[in-house]
């Protein structure tokens, strides 16, 4: 990390407000505020501004742009970071008035992003992100390139340094767009190597910081990235979780959502969400302490919407019931539970309703296997939910009962096997 990476800059936040829910306003600009920590700025003040619209030049009107120009002196602020994408040519007026650098929300996101991707895949697709919003601002005086020094808005992943030129950029996208699907068809051919062997698999979703990485890591003693700042996890992760009953599941941990999430970065983490319509069961985390709940419930929908997932069934996980503060109404219309990823009973309540949907997804079985049969056997104790085992001495036979998923291939030496 170079040294000014690791100073912290002094911000102001600029919002414009174009509703009349003043407390839906204040939350929007409070996760700007979080944002901005995640970045590892120091916010110095908000300013807020209530209008009819965005004012089409300077983003805010006149008189505020003057207030924010002796607040930016007075503060010595060197980054000012608006709560809407600027157009480019609100960023030029804005540029022309005020001292410091000016990046909008968009940026934000996408400057986390860049300093959070880990894999290859993560990082090719945050590049492509920044790059794809960066194109169409350069050239004419778009984007004031010398500013883009360091700092919030101007980190990417991996080492490469954003670059400028415009011929440049175009062949980085086509050459990452490459990349990325020679990837895309790797993943294609592991998921479907994992859809034969039928395991069932389930998909931790759920507004950014919600809690998915802890749940996860506690579900499956793994170790994904969990920290209190948002967008800790940007790569999907897959692990085994086991059920109460022996029967051992896929969990993913997913990207967090957010509201307003930049087009561009939707577009890049789609392939990465793609996971997600695979599975077999979605489970919602929702931070049900988080005062905005309700509203982040809705954003997840809204995404899961556009997945195109309905049909899946989901479980709405409503977590950190240890912050809870006065009564709590789940609002949720599939099935609910309230938890505390850190509480081992919590989990284990979890767990036994998570394995209640998997059966309803199960047939039973009732069969006679020959003791010969000792593969098959195996398949029984480690692919089903083996209710009874008992060995038939006369018979020679294994007396087996139980649950299999309804699309296993093993189903079909069962019936061979099978008493009615
Ligand atoms: N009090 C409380 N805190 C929790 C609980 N579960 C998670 N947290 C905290 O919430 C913060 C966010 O947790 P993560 O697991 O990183 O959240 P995430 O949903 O994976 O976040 P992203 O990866 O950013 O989308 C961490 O500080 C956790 O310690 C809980 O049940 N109770
Ligand atoms: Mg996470």
């Amino acid at each position: 990390m170079s040294k000014q990476e690791a100073s912290i800059e002094r911000v102001i936040l600029v919002g414009c407000q174009t509703t009349e829910d003043d407390l839906r306003y204040q939350y929007s600009m409070e996760e700007l505020e979080s944002l901005t920590e995640t970045a590892k700025g120091k916010v110095a003040a908000k300013l807020t501004q209530k209008r009819e619209r965005i004012h089409p030049s300077t983003y805010i009107g006149k008189g505020k742009v003057a207030e924010l120009k002796a607040l930016e002196a007075e503060l010595e602020a060197e980054l000012i970071i608006f709560n809407d994408e600027l157009s480019p040519s609100q960023v030029r007026n804005l540029s022309a008035e005020l001292e410091g650098r000016i990046i909008d929300r968009t940026q934000l996101i996408l400057d986390i992003f860049a300093t959070r991707a880990r894999s290859k895949e993560g990082k090719l697709q945050v590049e492509l992100a920044q790059l794809q919003y960066l194109l169409p601002r350069l050239g004419g005086q778009g984007l004031q390139l010398s500013r883009l020094g360091a700092g919030i808005g101007t980190r990417g992943p991996g080492e490469t340094k954003l670059e400028s030129d415009r011929r440049h950029i175009r062949r980085r996208i086509d050459d990452i767009k490459t990349q990325l699907s020679v990837i895309v068809q790797h993943r294609d051919r592991y998921r479907e190597r994992r859809k034969k062997n039928k395991a069932f698999q389930i998909a931790l979703v759920g507004y950014t910081n919600a809690g998915k990485s802890t749940l996860f890591n506690r579900l499956t003693e793994a170790d994904a990235f969990e920290e209190n700042q948002l967008f800790a996890t940007l790569d999907p992760m897959t692990r085994k979780m086991i059920l109460p009953s022996g029967f051992g599941t896929l969990l993913t941990d997913t990207v967090g959502f957010i509201q307003d999430l930049p087009t561009t970065l939707i577009a890049a983490f789609r392939s990465t969400l793609e996971e997600v319509k695979e599975a077999d069961l979605i489970l919602h985390l929702v931070d049900m302490s988080n005062e905005d709940y309700f509203q982040h419930e809705q954003t997840v929908h809204k995404l899961l919407e556009d997945l195109e997932v309905q049909q899946i069934p989901q479980l709405t996980v409503y977590n950190k019931k240890d912050q809870q503060h006065g009564d709590f109404v789940p609002t949720a219309k599939t099935e609910t539970i309230l938890i505390s990823a850190f509480d081992e009973q919590d989990r284990m309540r979890l767990k036994k309703q998570i394995e209640q949907i998997v059966l309803q997804a199960m047939e039973f079985y009732h069969v006679e296997v020959p003791s010969t049969e000792g593969k098959l056997l195996a398949q029984l104790k480690n692919d089903t939910i083996l209710r009874e085992l008992r060995f038939h001495e006369e018979k020679q036979l294994y007396v087996c009962k139980g649950y299999c998923l309804t699309d296993h291939q093993i189903l079909g030496q069962l019936y061979h096997y099978s008493i009615k």
